[in-house]
């Protein structure tokens, strides 16, 4: 097939990773309205409201240890403290304390007046109803007391909108008695591989066939940002139905992503398809894997929203890493979460060539590879060996990605490479450990 004027012209020009970063985020100005959700169901979702604490974390001056409270400006006065009640978690002591007297008191128990210290039952040696302590060479006023608000206190800006709800922040918000949040709504997203070689799992294999790699990578990465993911299948070589179908799938979603049929081949429409049904605002990356790359809309759904669309390269290795680099980001801000210019990206660290990683210059490669760190502490990293754009096993056996940048030909052994660890980079990755 010739090409069309609008591929000349783009072929010469390859965007950058940065230049098609941009672009891409520049897109994303719907972020998904927001709902309320009870904590318990919030896991995954971005907070769409500030969280300001209602109380003080903890409430009450409390004990940090079972044992014994007395006032500790009395420790050189008395050998021993007259036992005068227990003080439980939950219940408390309302009774005056006196000076030379004790309470029994538990962990997390709120303080009674006239204590400020408290000694653990270890370190107690109880008589009959009095207590003394065997430690009163190092023991200080004020000891294994927790102060009220030391932890949150009352007021306080604690989890703003556009943060992420992991196990830690639920628990922050349930410490203050949080049971609803407002997020933000999953992104809808509809997925497809394009090609009729591709050919589902469960299906009979042709003899020039391949199994669909692509649709299940993308569907793992997708429910791991907490996506709502319709899986619409293959799409034929076929630019009618490829047409059509698109078209359909943007009438009910925010985000369309393809896989495959993006490239110069004879059978690659995918960017035709985008070019008659919307918009395409990029297409090719001087990226290694990941060249062929389209972006752009489908026009609005049925909720007057733009649908964006991408269509990934078909390579299951190129797939994985422009999803990586290019949608992840997109659909953290589609869903609300607060990727400031500071903070764009996940992790990136620098380690220490093992050998020498080849590239080309005016391009960025991102090579699969494996970080460890020496016995002095030092990052490493190596290649997993063959970095073809079909071999999916080099992502499985590393554990992040190198990144040989455009203006460079090779990285040599001993030299600093930026690294992007996949356990930040990869949404859902399970790798092996160190
Ligand atoms: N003349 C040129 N040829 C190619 C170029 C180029 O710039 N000029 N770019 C190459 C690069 S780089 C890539 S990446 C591929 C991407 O092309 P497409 O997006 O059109 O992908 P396809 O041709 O459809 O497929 C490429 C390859 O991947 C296999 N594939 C496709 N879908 C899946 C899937 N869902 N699961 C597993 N494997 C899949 C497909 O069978 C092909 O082997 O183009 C190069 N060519
Ligand atoms: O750049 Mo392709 O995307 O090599 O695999």
């Amino acid at each position: 097939m010739s090409l069309t004027c609008f591929e000349m012209t783009d072929q010469k020009k390859q965007l950058t990773l940065e230049e098609a970063l941009k672009a891409v985020l520049s897109s994303a100005t719907q972020v998904t309205s927001k709902l309320n959700l009870p904590l318990a169901q919030a896991a995954g979702f971005t907070l769409a409201e500030t969280v300001t604490a209602p109380i003080n974390v903890p409430q009450n001056t409390n004990s940090a240890m079972d044992g014994y409270a007395f006032n500790g400006q009395d420790l050189a006065k008395f050998k021993q403290w007259k036992i005068v009640g227990e003080c439980l978690a939950g219940k408390g002591f309302d009774q005056p304390i006196n000076t030379g007297e004790a309470v029994y008191i538990t962990t997390g128990a709120a303080l009674p007046k006239g204590v400020n210290t408290v000694v653990m039952i270890e370190q107690c040696v109880v008589e009959g109803e009095q207590v003394s302590f065997t430690n009163t060479d190092t023991l200080q006023a004020g000891s294994n007391i927790r102060q009220a608000g030391e932890d949150i206190q009352q007021g306080q800006s604690l989890l703003t909108a556009g943060t992420r709800l992991g196990a830690v922040q639920l628990g922050l918000l349930a410490s203050l008695g949080v049971a609803q949040v407002k997020v933000h709504q999953p992104l809808k997203v509809a997925i497809f591989s394009t090609g009729d070689e591709v050919t589902a799992p469960g299906e009979a294999l042709a003899t020039n066939g391949i199994y669909d790699a692509n649709r299940f990578t993308l569907l793992g990465m997708l429910q791991a940002l907490g996506c709502e993911v319709s899986d619409l299948g293959i799409l034929p070589d076929n630019l009618e139905v490829m047409i059509s179908t698109l078209k359909n799938a943007s009438q009910t979603h925010q985000l369309v992503l393809t896989s495959g049929g993006v490239s110069v081949g004879d059978a690659d429409f995918v960017k035709q398809a985008l070019q008659a049904l919307g918009e395409t605002r990029l297409w090719r990356l001087a990226l290694r894997p990941g060249r062929p790359f389209a972006f752009g809309h489908l026009g609005k759904n049925t909720n007057g929203q733009t649908c964006l669309f991408a269509g990934l390269p078909g390579n299951p290795v190129a797939t994985l890493v422009t999803f990586m680099l290019l949608i992840q980001p997109l659909i953290r801000r589609l869903q609300g979460e607060n990727t400031s210019e500071a903070k764009s990206h996940p992790a990136i660290w620098p380690a220490v060539a093992e050998t020498t990683l080849f590239s080309r210059v005016g391009r960025s490669d991102f090579h699969r590879g494996i970080y460890s760190f020496t016995s002095n502490g030092q990052l490493q990293v190596r290649t997993t060996g063959s970095q073809g754009s079909g071999i999916l096993t080099s992502a499985h056996e590393g554990n992040c990605l190198i990144r040989i940048p455009d203006d460079q030909a090779e990285i040599a052994a001993g030299d600093l490479v930026n690294i992007y660890p996949f356990y930040e980079w990869l949404p859902g990755y399970k790798g092996v450990s160190l």
